[in-house]
C-alpha cells in the first residue's frame, strides 16, 4: 500500500456564532486542504496512470468538483445562524453555502471527508480509499479526519 497526498487551497468566509471571542465576527481564511489516498500502484503498461496510485491531477479534480469549487470565495454559514443566513440572502448573487453544522475547522474537515470518500472509493475497482483529510484553517491551526476502518 502506498499513500499519496494532494494539497489544495481555497478562500472562504465564516463565523462561529457561539464563540466567546473574535471568531464570532464575520471573517475569512485561506484554507489549505490536504487529501491523502491509500492504494496500490497501477501496473498496467500503457495506462496513463501506470506507476501511480492515482494521477495527482485526478485527485485534484475530484476534490475541486465536490468541495473546493463549491466553497472557494463562498461564505460558509450554519443553518441555525439565522441572522447571518437572512442577511446573506439579501445580497444579490452572493455565493453562500448553508451548512447543517457550525463551520469550525473540525466540522468542515468531516464534511469534506464524508463528501469526498465515496468519490475516490469508486475509482480503480474499490482498491483506493480516502485515508485522511487535513484542513488548515490558519497556518497554525489544523484538523485531521482519518478513515476509521482498517484497509482490507
Ligand atoms: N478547535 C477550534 N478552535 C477554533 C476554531 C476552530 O474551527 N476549531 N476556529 C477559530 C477561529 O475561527 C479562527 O480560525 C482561529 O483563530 P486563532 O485562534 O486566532 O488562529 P490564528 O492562527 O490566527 O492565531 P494566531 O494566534 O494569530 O497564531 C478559533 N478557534
Ligand atoms: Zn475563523
Amino acid at each position: 500500500m502506498t499513500s499519496i497526498t494532494r494539497k489544495l487551497e481555497f478562500d472562504a468566509g465564516h463565523r462561529i456564532p457561539d464563540h466567546r471571542s473574535q471568531c464570532k465576527n464575520l471573517h475569512g481564511h485561506r484554507y489549505v486542504m490536504e487529501v491523502t489516498l491509500d492504494g496500490d500502484i497501477v501496473t498496467v503498461p500503457g495506462a496513463s496512470s501506470n506507476g501511480m496510485v492515482m494521477d495527482f491531477s485526478e485527485v485534484k479534480s475530484i476534490a475541486r468538483e465536490h468541495i473546493v469549487d463549491k466553497w472557494d470565495h463562498a461564505f460558509l454559514v450554519f443553518r441555525g445562524d439565522t441572522a447571518v443566513v437572512e442577511f446573506l440572502a439579501t445580497l444579490e448573487d452572493h455565493k453562500t453555502v448553508v451548512l447543517d453544522s457550525i463551520p469550525t475547522a473540525e466540522n468542515l474537515a468531516h464534511l469534506a471527508f464524508d463528501t469526498l470518500a465515496p468519490h475516490y472509493a469508486d475509482r480503480f475497482e474499490g482498491t483506493l480509499r480516502l485515508s485522511r483529510v487535513r484542513l488548515y484553517e490558519t497556518p497554525n491551526c489544523w484538523v485531521d479526519v482519518v478513515a476509521t476502518t482498517a484497509r482490507l
